[in-house]
C-alpha cells in the first residue's frame, strides 16, 4: 500500500510527535529508561516500577476492553477488533509474566500500594472508557501508550546499550520488533480514524496525546521514589 508519507501529505500522528518532541522525548529517553540502558539502574527503581506497572496494566485490561467495544461499534473496518483483541490477549501473558518477574525480584505484588502518579494515570483511563469518548480518541490514547514503552524498552535493547543481562526480557517484552509492528498497527488505526474525524474530535486527541505524554514522564518518576 502507498504510504501517505510517500505522497507528501502530512500524516496526523507525525505531525503532533514532530510539534511535541521535547515531551515526547521526555517520555521514550527518561533518565530511568537511559539508566537501565546504561547499565547503571538502581535495581531498587526496577522493582518500584514493576510493581507500579502492574496495578496500572491491571487497570489497562478494562480500558482496552472499553476500546474493544468502540472499535466494534464505530470502525468500518473490521480488522480493528482483531489488532485490539490481540492487544487482550498479549495483557493476559502479561500480568502472568508480571507475577512470575515479581516473585523472581522478590516483590509482593499484592502488598504494592499505588503511588498518586499511578492512581491519577488509572483515573484518567478510566475517564476514557465513558461512552461520551469516541473511537477516535480512545484508540490515539491506546497507540501513545504502547508507543511511550514500545520506544523506551527497544533504546535499550540497541548496539550500544549496556542493559544488564538480568533486566533483557522486561525490555523485550516491549522492545521486541512484534509489539513495534503492533505500535504500528495502532498507529495507522488512530491515523485512519483522525483523518475523517472533526476538527473538535483532533483536538480533543491531540489533548490525550499531550495528556498521556505527560502521565506517562510522572509515571517513570515514581521509580525514584521520592513522591509518593
Ligand atoms: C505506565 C505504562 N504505560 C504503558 C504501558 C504499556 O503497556 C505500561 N505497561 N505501563
Amino acid at each position: 500500500m502507498e504510504r501517505k508519507e510517500d505522497r507528501g501529505v502530512a500524516v496526523i500522528t507525525d505531525t503532533w510527535l514532530r510539534k511535541h518532541r521535547l515531551i515526547y522525548t521526555g517520555a521514550t529517553r527518561h533518565p530511568f529508561i537511559l539508566a537501565i540502558r546504561g547499565g547503571s539502574v538502581d535495581i531498587s527503581c526496577f522493582k518500584r516500577w514493576l510493581g507500579q506497572d502492574y496495578i496500572f496494566v491491571r487497570a489497562f485490561v478494562p480500558f482496552l476492553a472499553s476500546v474493544l467495544l468502540k472499535a466494534w461499534k464505530e470502525s468500518d473496518d473490521s480488522s480493528d477488533v482483531d489488532v485490539i483483541l490481540g492487544g487482550l490477549a498479549a495483557l493476559n501473558d502479561e500480568i502472568a509474566w508480571f507475577k512470575k518477574e515479581a516473585s523472581k525480584w522478590g516483590v509482593a505484588l499484592d502488598s504494592v500500594v499505588p503511588q498518586k502518579s499511578n492512581l491519577d494515570y488509572c483515573r484518567f483511563l478510566e475517564s476514557l472508557m465513558s461512552s461520551d469518548v469516541s473511537y477516535t480518541e480512545a484508540v490515539t490514547a491506546f497507540w501513545v501508550i504502547e508507543a511511550v514503552y514500545q520506544e523506551s524498552f527497544a533504546h535499550c535493547l540497541e548496539d550500544g546499550s549496556k542493559t544488564p543481562e538480568e533486566l533483557k526480557e522486561t525490555c523485550q517484552r516491549w522492545g521486541n520488533d512484534g509489539f513495534g509492528q503492533y505500535c504500528c498497527a495502532l498507529k495507522s488505526i488512530a491515523n485512519r480514524q483522525l483523518e475523517k474525524a472533526s476538527d473538535d474530535v483532533v483536538a480533543k486527541a491531540e489533548a490525550i496525546l499531550l495528556s498521556v505524554l505527560e502521565y506517562e514522564v510522572d509515571f517513570w518518576n515514581m521509580s525514584h521514589g521520592g513522591a509518593v
